[in-house]
């Protein structure tokens, strides 16, 4: 999917919101645990309760990894799934992957070659070679970690250089070296707050993954405020803040419920560019 389509997508959804697929089978409704395949079933609850009220979906490799085989079963039929059932849906694979250039490009080879995902989050610590790989493959997009939404960001990306030039800032500038806005989209934690302001001044046109809303805090209002541009240029992703918030029989529809106030609240804000 290219930058055009995902923006056709937005303005047609009126939404640019990312459901989060951190399934966790300690908090998933207990009467699902009686299915054969318990994660495959919350998520295909979740996903056909969501699809018309978002753009993308996001499973975190993490919550799957964590249960072994099944969990990797489970992954896979969920992008199936969404493939299959919407194909208009962005589908991000959370792995925040990167190594040295060979095993890196084996990293691509699973979420790109294998199982054809849109895009893989991958973290920029280890440099370019780490992440050209992930580049090689036409109409995929690597999602690069530059200012995250925990209190860990404090420790490496703010902190600046003997010119006053912040870890992020760097990131963001050297690896547009890299790949452009067509390949390429940022992390930018929702709790990041007037941050988005600089960092739209080095990126004014690239997407920007926005996690931090809903359960950890970020506020919808001022992401929008400082990081929207003339494309809206963001996917903001809300996890817990939508999947969990009904454990019942009921779950699915509570779900769809969290998604539509979030829609809205987006609605509203395109307004701005639209
Ligand atoms: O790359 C990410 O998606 C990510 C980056 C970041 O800075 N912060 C962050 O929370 N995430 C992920 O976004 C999701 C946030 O989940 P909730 O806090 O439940 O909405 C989790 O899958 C996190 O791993």
């Amino acid at each position: 999917m290219d930058k055009q389509q995902l923006f056709e997508n937005i303005k047609r959804k009126k939404s640019f919101l990312c459901v989060g697929l951190d399934t966790d089978i300690k908090k998933i409704p207990e009467h699902l645990l009686k299915e054969e395949e318990p994660i495959f079933a919350f998520n295909k609850a979740i996903i056909d309760a969501t699809a018309d009220l978002c753009i993308a979906y996001k499973p975190n490799l993490a919550f799957y990894e964590s249960m072994g085989v099944k969990g990797w079963i489970a992954f896979e039929k969920t992008v199936q799934y969404i493939k299959k059932n919407y194909p208009d849906q962005f589908i991000i694979a959370d792995a925040k992957r990167g190594d040295i250039g060979n095993t890196s490009a084996m990293y691509a080879r699973t979420f790109f070659e294998e199982l054809n995902i849109d895009s893989v989050t991958v973290a920029p610590y280890m440099g370019e070679d780490s992440v050209t790989p992930f580049l090689t493959y036409e109409g995929k997009w690597v999602i690069l970690l530059a200012l995250t939404s925990n209190k860990g960001s404090h420790d490496f990306q703010l902190t600046e250089d003997v010119n006053g030039e912040r870890l992020f800032e760097k990131v963001l500038r050297k690896s547009q070296e890299w790949a452009s806005e067509d390949r390429m989209m940022y992390v930018v934690g929702a709790t990041q707050g007037r941050a988005f302001e600089d960092i739209r001044k080095i990126v004014p046109n690239h997407f920007l993954l926005v996690p931090g809303v809903g359960a950890q805090g970020g506020s919808l209002d001022e992401v929008c405020k400082y990081g929207m541009n003339s494309t809206c240029g963001l996917i903001v992703n809300s996890s817990r803040g939508i999947i969990y918030v009904d454990k019942t029989e009921k779950f699915a529809e509570a779900a769809r419920k969290a998604a539509q106030e979030v829609q809205a609240q987006m609605a509203e804000q395109l307004k701005a560019i639209l």
